[in-house]
């Protein structure tokens, strides 16, 4: 999978060089790019916003240096050699967008070419949507209903979320399959040794040995837990 990044903090993906993502990069699973919004400008000051039309509060980020940007992002899926799907899609983290769930990370875990898109200041000019809509998917996505200061945190997540789906990034990939949401259900408590600590027991059952009776024992925590905690998940 191919990942662009457009912001004005460059500097704050410096974390995806680590952990398994960093490992996933150099074993070329993902290939990032990481790009300065201001390095589209052409002034002098580097100017990526300006005044809303209309009045209000804050800046808006201009359309220019995000047209300029995306053009050389987009341009690298027309060249001929370009292996064949869907093209790039392009993601731009919004509080007005769709809730990122589990669900949408395994579906876009299968893109080719993903580029997110970071806004800053009030927002992005509409035209930037609209405009990249006429040549590449666009979705815009919320990490959830509370405001952040930007896109960069919600496009951490979401690559975060994503990338460890991708086939070869995570070790076991059995390992993500017993987690939460992903069959639908909160996940089960989980124990390791001692047996004992400070006064507190393992659940007997998970010493028994007897493994139908521990995925029973499990699948009832999931529900149970899931109950109490996210209703809203067991809704049909
Ligand atoms: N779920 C969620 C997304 C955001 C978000 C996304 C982009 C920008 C740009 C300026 N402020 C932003 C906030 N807040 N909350």
């Amino acid at each position: 999978m191919r990942i662009d990044i457009v912001t004005i903090f460059p500097e704050f993906f410096d974390v995806l060089d680590i952990s398994l993502l960093g490992k996933a990069r150099q074993a070329g699973i993902i290939d990032l790019g990481v790009h300065n919004l201001r390095d589209a400008t052409t002034d002098r000051h580097r100017t990526v916003d300006d005044t809303p039309y209309g009045g209000g509060a804050g800046m808006v980020m201009k359309p220019e240096p995000w047209g300029e940007i995306l053009d050389g992002i987009l341009a690298s899926d027309s060249e001929p050699d370009a292996v064949e799907g869907d093209g790039p899609l392009v993601i731009f983290p919004s509080p007005a967008g769709d809730v990122f769930t589990q669900a949408m990370a395994r579906e876009l875990s299968n893109e080719e070419h993903l580029v997110f898109g970071c806004g800053r200041y009030e927002g992005i000019d509409q035209r930037v949507f609209d405009h990249t809509a006429t040549r590449a998917r666009v979705r815009l996505v919320s990490l959830g209903d509370y405001v952040l200061n930007g896109g960069e945190v919600a496009v951490m997540a979401m690559i975060e979320a994503i990338g460890r789906l991708i086939p070869g990034v995570v070790g076991n990939p059995h390992s993500l399959v017993e987690e939460s949401h992903e069959d639908g259900l909160l996940e089960a408590p989980s124990y390791t040794k001692p047996a004992s600590w400070r006064g507190l027991e393992v659940p007997p059952i998970l010493l028994s040995g007897n493994h139908g009776a521990i995925a029973a024992w499990r699948r009832e925590q999931q529900l149970e837990r899931t109950r109490r905690v996210r209703p809203d998940l067991l809704q049909p």
